[in-house]
């Protein structure tokens, strides 16, 4: 019996396919094409894989040696570098460029800035370049490859990953700057707490992002961020002390329940009811909450500790289940009234009052995720060929992705500017300045997302409708995008929440 082997080159190294080639996911009979048989078939195969299937330990198995006198010279995503793709990174991540707002270790700010309150964070020397190469270290060795695995398989992030983002305070590094960081050591050092600021945050949010998994990042305790805020703001010390350290650690997951399947936007349209027993020391909670991220995994809800009457059930969304999106019902949940957060009947100020950073973290993450589908748009117009040329050869190509990173840019740098009034402006002064700003820009940031959404499958054709293989990032992010025009305010909502707050600002004697 004869044995016929093949062996095929890909970027100087020789894969041995003799037996792997009847499994090949693409089929036996592109081996046996013209110029692939014995001979390089680099170009060939970086038109149809990910540069990942290599890394794939069953596939990387079947390298049997290099070429004698040659070196790799491809790389896919390499563990905390800065991508050198053209607008993949943000400019001040990119060599040669510079920024007035990113310092580097013990750097100070060559900016003079008004002091208007004693709730003005310092802005000298906190060492966010370190910081940066840090967080990414530890997001693409910890974070990243359980992200692609939970987006799989559909389960909430590893209670691992939660945990050692809790080492390094990551969970209370996410509720912004504060009180609730005294005393805490953050990033192992790289920052005193007194010096963490808001560009801080941004890093840690456009870090996470790149994991290009919508629903995982989510589901890393996003409900935290939008959900302990009213805690750390309006809870009485005693509610503090007991809850706050538990959530920080990650031992425990709280989410922020507003939205109901009779009200989303309109927040004053919401008919859960809570009524004081008569010896008024309980509430009587009964009602319904829809769409409440991180809600199947929670064990507090505002006021509310999982307990008796407090059941959620998964919702089966447009992103996977790993956001652990729920539909949560109260019936008849008692709670005492110490659980109450801020004045009995100011819960719309208590919810409201939030709503910019969470907003304006919104802002972060898809700023960074639209420069993800740049880089991957980039990747995959160099090195796919139409017509005996690469993509990038036609003008209707090059024209999108022009777009693409026109509004990649102008969000980034709306954003940067914001983050930098928000270092300088206290809690309530952000609140009368940049609640328009920031509306604005949540409008603006997830209008141009799905622009380059809809761009990005174009580009890709019907792999960017693919769940796998070479689109797969960009399915995803089509598939999942809709959400981010959603959240936080619907965009029509923010864009006319912006213009009544402008025109609020109009001086009496304006006149043409
Ligand atoms: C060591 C060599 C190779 C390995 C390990 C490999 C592996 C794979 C895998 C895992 C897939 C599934 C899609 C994905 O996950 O990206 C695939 C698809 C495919 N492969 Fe390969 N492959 C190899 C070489 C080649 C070569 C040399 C060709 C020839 C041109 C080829 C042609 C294809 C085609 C046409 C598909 C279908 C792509 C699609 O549906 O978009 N493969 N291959």
């Amino acid at each position: 019996m004869f044995v016929l082997f093949q062996w095929i080159v890909i970027d100087s190294k020789v894969y041995d396919i003799t037996r792997f080639q009847n499994l090949h996911p693409g089929g036996v009979s592109v081996f046996y094409e013209n110029e692939i048989p014995g001979q390089d078939a680099t170009e060939a195969f970086f038109g149809l894989h990910r540069h990942e299937v290599l890394e794939r330990p069953q596939y990387a198995r079947l390298q049997i040696g290099v070429i004698e006198g040659e070196v790799s010279q491809i790389q896919g995503k390499v563990e905390g570098e800065i991508s050198k793709v053209p607008h993949a990174e943000p400019t001040w991540l990119v060599e040669g460029y510079y920024s007035p707002y990113f310092s580097e270790v013990g750097a100070s700010l060559h900016l003079i800035r008004p002091i208007w309150d004693s709730m003005i964070i310092s802005v000298d020397a906190q060492n966010h370049r370190q910081f940066q190469r840090a967080v990414r270290k530890f997001i693409d060795e910890v974070v990243y490859p359980d992200a692609q695995e939970r987006e799989l398989d559909g389960k909430r992030p590893s209670q691992s990953v939660f945990d050692k983002m809790a080492e390094l305070n990551m969970h209370a590094m996410r509720m912004g700057p504060g009180k609730h960081l005294e005393g805490l050591t953050l990033m192992g050092g790289l920052v005193k707490p007194e010096e963490f600021d808001y560009f801080h945050e941004l890093i840690i949010s456009q870090e996470i992002v790149r994991c290009g998994a919508r629903g995982y990042g989510d589901g890393l305790n996003a409900g935290c961020v939008i959900g302990l805020p009213p805690v750390l703001n309006f809870g009485s010390p005693e509610l503090k002390a007991r809850v706050v350290p538990e959530i920080l650690s990650a031992k425990k997951i709280i989410c922020l329940a507003i939205s109901e399947a009779h009200a989303g936007s309109d927040v004053f349209g919401l008919q859960t009811t809570a009524t004081k027993t008569e010896d008024g020391k309980y509430w009587i909670i009964s009602g319904t909450k829809k769409w409440i991220t991180n809600g199947t995994t929670a064990l507090t809800v505002i006021l509310v500790e999982r307990g008796e009457g407090v059941s959620t059930k998964p919702i089966k969304t447009s992103y996977s289940s790993t956001a652990g999106t729920a539909y949560i019902t109260f019936d008849k949940v008692k709670v005492p009234v110490e659980n109450t957060l801020g004045e009995e009947g100011g819960g719309i100020f208590v919810i409201l009052s939030n709503f910019n950073h969470e907003r304006w973290v919104m802002c972060c993450a898809s700023a960074r995720t639209q420069r993800l589908v740049i880089e991957e748009c980039m990747k995959w117009i160099s090195q796919r060929k139409a017509f005996g040329k690469p993509l990038y050869s036609q003008a209707v190509i090059r024209s999108k992705v022009a777009a693409m990173i026109a509004r990649a840019e102008s969000v980034q740098s709306w954003l940067e500017n914001i983050t930098y009034q928000m270092c300088n402006m206290s809690y309530k002064q952000q609140a009368n300045k940049l609640a328009g700003q920031i509306a604005f820009l949540k409008m603006y940031s997830t209008r141009s997302a799905q622009q380059t959404a809809t761009d990005a499958v174009q580009i890709f054709g019907g792999r960017g409708i693919t769940q796998t293989g070479m689109g797969r990032f960009i399915e995803h992010y089509h598939r999942t995008i809709p959400f981010d025009a959603l959240l936080g305010g619907a965009e029509d909502v923010l864009a006319d929440l912006g213009v009544r707050q402008a025109m609020r600002n109009m001086p009496k004697n304006a006149r043409l």
